[in-house]
């Protein structure tokens, strides 16, 4: 079986070389001579999977992205051409909330917020928005949850629409799919209509997908609040037309980064491990490997917590594992020189919440439901 991947899918040798021949290969530029004789296709989220990529390829019996998103993938041609297709939910949900919160603690050490004082919009409540709302519970702040679906199907979903979002929130985190067409199209959800709906400070978080926020009249927006000497807090992981963007953007912005949010080791990892399960399953083979087998001993295993640890201190505990301020700065020193791209590749570890182990006869439940683990 030959089976081709992206070079930045880790562990796909070790998953999968037991299925197979792997070949890697570079999934921004990838075409369709390269993939010709491959059987089994293994993408991440810069491979445009479609007619143009597979017209060379008669083979092909399985593909998977080892992503949540689905924006890259022409899942009407695969069914067309009747090649199961497979994606990787909640693989790197836990990776965006911790990469959230990090930015959350930036900003409101920046401006001096208390975020329980703070009413949190969280567009698109899935694997990740449903993960990031409990947590904003825990830190105390009002949450308002924007699922106009979950809404159609789950009579009890507390829905607050999308412009009561806009009158409302002093923050709002963006966490829906990239759908360009129907009822619940997200592309350009926040445009220069709806950008003039929200109060003038509220907090703009992006770790979806670019195109959901029109990154120009953003752009003409902060310009335009410049001018009164204002400005509104802005997190943007992910930029419209990646890796092309929108440069100017860049100065208004208070955590940049290259689309890492779900870039934890864990979170890229249990991608890899969810596309070979899913293999095995197609082939009725029992899966010989799991994740736990190839992580690292993170470098940091325990902490003690006693009993005065509070709320005000998870921040800190946070911090031993990731700081967003870290991937803003690499973000601003080599975009120029070493490109949107490099950065990616070149990621530096970073490890979840849950590969730190707290002990104490005191560790408050809390921290568990944040995703810390307990002492083994
Ligand atoms: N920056 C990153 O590294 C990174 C990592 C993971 C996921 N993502 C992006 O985040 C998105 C969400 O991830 P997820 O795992 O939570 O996906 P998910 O599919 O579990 O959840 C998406 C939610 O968005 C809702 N939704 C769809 N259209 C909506 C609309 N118009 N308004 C409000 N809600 C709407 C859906 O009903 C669903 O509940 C992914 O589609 C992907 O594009 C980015
Ligand atoms: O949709 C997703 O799951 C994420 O956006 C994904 O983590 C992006 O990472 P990439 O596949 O581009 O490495």
């Amino acid at each position: 079986m030959r089976i081709y991947a992206d070079e930045n899918m880790p562990l796909v040798q070790q998953f999968f070389s037991d299925l197979g021949q792997v070949t890697l290969f570079d999934g921004r530029n990838a075409c369709a001579q390269q993939l010709a004789d491959a059987d089994v296709l293994l993408v991440r989220s810069v491979t445009n999977v479609n007619q143009t990529l597979l017209q060379a390829n008669s083979t092909l019996s399985f593909v998977g992205t080892a992503t949540i998103g689905l924006d890259h993938i022409d899942q009407a041609y695969l069914d067309q051409r009747q090649i199961p297709f497979v994606n990787a939910p909640g693989c790197n949900a836990q990776s965006v909330v911790e990469y959230v919160l990090s930015s959350l603690w930036y900003l409101a050490q920046r401006y001096q917020w208390q975020l329980s004082a703070k009413t949190i919009a969280v567009v698109g409540v899935g694997n990740i928005g449903s993960r990031l709302a409990k947590a904003l519970t825990i830190l105390g702040a009002k949450v308002l949850l924007c699922d106009p679906i979950r809404q159609q199907h789950e009579p009890d979903f507390p829905h607050t629409d999308f412009s009561t979002v806009c009158r409302e929130a002093d923050i709002i985190s963006f966490h829906t799919p990239l759908q360009s067409e129907g009822e619940f199209a997200t592309e350009h959800l926040l445009n220069a209509q709806t950008l003039a709906q929200l109060k003038p400070d509220c907090a703009i978080i992006n770790a979806a997908r670019g195109g959901i926020i029109d990154n120009k009249a953003l752009l003409a927006e902060a310009e335009s609040l410049a001018k009164l000497g204002k400005k509104r807090p802005l997190v943007l992981d992910v930029w419209e037309h990646e890796p092309t963007i929108l440069m100017p953007l860049l100065a208004f912005a208070d955590i940049a980064t290259a689309h890492i949010a779900g870039h934890s080791i864990e979170g890229k990892a249990r991608g890899t491990e969810m596309l070979y399960q899913s293999l095995c399953q197609q082939l009725n083979i029992a899966p010989k490997y799991q994740l736990s087998q190839f992580l690292a001993t993170p470098a940091v295993e325990k902490v003690q917590i006693n009993p005065n640890f509070g709320l005000p201190d998870v921040q800190s505990l946070a911090r031993l594992l990731y700081d967003v301020a870290r991937d803003d700065a690499i973000f601003r020193y080599t975009l120029n020189n070493k490109g949107f791209d490099w950065i990616r590749k070149t990621y530096p570890a970073r490890r979840e919440f849950s590969s730190l182990q707290l002990s104490g006869t005191a560790v408050p439940n809390w921290l568990l439901q944040l995703g810390f683990s307990l002492e083994q």
